[in-house]
């Protein structure tokens, strides 16, 4: 019932395919009939009068059981393919929507499963299925009715036969769809092992664990084996019945029927009709229980979509006030969070005060809130606790297209996409001029770019050219500082470059942090000077802010925590 929003808009294309179906089917019984007109009529005078009559009829039932045929296809594809499209592209944007905390719970095999095979099965069912349900009931009670027009006491036995078949469905789905949602859930996890394994193989190779992984691979995927032929022997316990049903009603049609004839109740050619016709309503049952179960696996697979479109999106826009002047005052004000996951917050009454143009870098030992505190001022996690304000306005009270829009970030991890090297720079600001593209570049020492064999129509990323983890790295600093935006937050986005690069870099960058407010992640002192000020984090509170110089005079935990960088390297 949720799913109807969808098939609406292809209300139409399923109606032709429900009237072309039918027309399909009521031409299908003609069949039989003429055929019993034939028997009693021709056959039984031995005459040939009215013989052209019935062939014409019959040629011409050929005929146009081929049109409706054709029609109800071409609808049929159309529908599947456009409702499938539809549930896809929501599917798609709501996940771009959900906050971080819901990608980092989520395994992203299930994702994909939910996000392809379910997507088939629900869509599939939609145009298909659902319609072939109404047919076939209506095409059952139809011949049904024919039948015990023709004979009425085999003609009820018939269309009480429905009656094994539905119980026998009914059982049959009961241990069926635990079993459906198992293997779908299993499929997911399958997924996600494979998908580890490709991200991961140099790794894998590396530590020559591709033997370990098989193993696991392998336990897996005998887990969705087992399943499978579970289900499999569901299907074998309940279908030789469900089967057995027509069968049983063909056989007392025959027995039946043959006395109706000796006794004169029944013409042969109304027999052979009713034999025809049986056919016509056998297939129907056959056909139910089918279906039954088709909608079955696709209500499990609409309820695992569900899982995802449910989800609330947490990050979202909060009577957004008008539009900012900003100039880059960011202030932290006893600012506290907690993930989702978690039963202790990461980061307690945290105070800060970035004054529009300053650069504040943030200092702490592996594990003490930096990375996570940097994510808090694009709003990919929300405050659980205080607030932070950029130029005193609560950035949960602006609309996050803006907040995004004047705060970048370079993160640790430089994620590029399998694009071209102008779409990565440009992904924040898809009108960035040429200039602006040019000087970011110039600024992340990023001028390679140029030299690649289509220079920045170079596509890379996955399937891309390779490019080496300093270059990558250049390549998602220009992306956070082009079109300078107003506060620029980078998550320690030098680690990967060798000392003269880095020097280079920072050179650079320095233009860049006199007009910007900043959060710069630090490791390293070599950084640090890039630093108006600095912070150091401690178990998630701010154990002290000043001047690097300051710092390293009056707080010996902030030495020990620059000393122990492991990646320092005289200079
Ligand atoms: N998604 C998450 N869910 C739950 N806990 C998390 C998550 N991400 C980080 N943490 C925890 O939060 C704490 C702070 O992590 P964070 O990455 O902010 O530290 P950091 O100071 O940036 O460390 P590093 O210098 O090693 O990058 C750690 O204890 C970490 O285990």
């Amino acid at each position: 019932m949720r799913l109807r929003t969808y098939a609406r808009p292809h209300a139409a294309r399923l109606l032709v395919l429900l009237f072309s179906a039918a027309a399909a089917q009521a031409l299908q019984i003609v069949g039989p009939l003429l055929t019993q007109r034939l028997i009693d009529g021709p056959v039984r005078h031995r005459t040939t009068d009215g013989l052209w009559v019935l062939a014409g009829l019959a040629l011409l039932a050929a005929l146009l059981i081929q049109v409706s045929d054709y029609i109800g296809r071409r609808a049929h594809a159309t529908g599947s393919v456009g409702i499938e499209t539809a549930l896809r592209t929501d599917l798609y944007g709501h996940m771009q929507r959900l906050s971080l905390s819901f990608h980092e719970r989520w395994q992203s095999g299930q994702l994909l499963s939910r996000a392809t095979s379910d997507l088939r099965a629900v869509g599939s069912f939609l145009a298909f299925g659902s319609v072939f349900i109404v047919l076939q009931t209506v095409t059952y009670l139809g011949v049904s009715i024919v039948l015990i027009s023709i004979y009425w006491p085999l003609g009820l036995l018939v269309t009480a036969g429905v009656l094994p078949v539905m119980v026998l469905t009914y059982g049959l789905s009961r241990s069926y769809l635990p079993l459906s949602r198992r293997l779908q859930d299993e499929v997911g996890d399958l997924t996600s092992l494979v998908e580890e394994s490709v991200l991961g193989f140099r790794t894998i190779r590396a530590f020559g664990r591709h033997r370990y992984l098989n193993e696991k691979f392998a336990e897996a995927a005998g887990q969705v084996k087992r399943t499978g032929l579970a289900q499999g022997m569901v299907i074998a316990r309940y279908w030789p019945a469900i089967e057995a049903v027509p069968g049983f009603l063909l056989g007392a049609t025959l027995l039946g029927g043959a006395h109706a004839v000796a006794n004169g109740a029944m013409t042969v050619g109304e027999l052979v009709a009713f034999v025809g016709l049986l056919t016509f309503a056998i297939w129907p049952l056959d056909s139910l229980g089918w279906l039954l179960g088709e909608a079955q696996q696709a209500a499990t697979a609409a309820q695992r979509v569900y899982e995802i479109l449910d989800a609330e999106p947490g990050i979202v826009d909060r009577t957004p006030t008008e539009q900012l002047d900003v100039r880059g005052h960011l202030r932290f004000e006893d600012v506290s969070f907690r993930y989702p996951t978690e039963k202790d917050p990461v980061l307690q009454h945290v105070d800060l005060d970035v004054r529009p143009g300053e650069t504040l870098a943030l200092a702490g030992v592996s594990g003490s809130g930096k990375t996570t505190l940097t994510l808090l001022v694009d709003r990919l996690h929300d405050v659980s606790g205080g607030r932070i304000t950029l130029d005193g306005v609560d950035i949960r009270d602006l609309p996050l297209e803006t907040l995004r829009t004047h705060v970048s970030a370079a993160f640790e991890d430089p994620t590029l996409f399998s694009a071209s090297v102008r779409e990565n720079i440009t992904l924040g600001r898809p009108d960035a001029t040429d200039e602006e593209v040019a000087a970011a570049l110039r600024i992340a020492q990023a001028e390679f770019a140029y030299d690649l064999p289509w220079g920045l129509d170079t596509r890379i990323g996955e399937k891309g050219l390779s490019l080496s983890g300093g270059q990558r790295q250049r390549l998602a600093l220009a992306r956070a500082v082009v079109g300078r935006p107003r506060v620029l937050v980078l998550d320690d986005p030098l680690s990967a470059l060798d000392v003269e690069t880095e020097a280079l870099v920072e050179k650079a960058l320095r233009t860049v942090l006199t007009g910007t407010t900043a959060l710069l992640v630090v490791h390293r002192p070599s950084t640090v000077v890039l630093a108006d000020r600095v912070a150091l984090l401690d178990g998630g509170t701010i154990a002290a802010v000043g001047t690097h110089e300051e710092l390293l005079a009056t707080v010996p935990a902030y030495r020990n925590v620059l000393d122990a960088t492991p990646q320092e390297v005289p200079r």
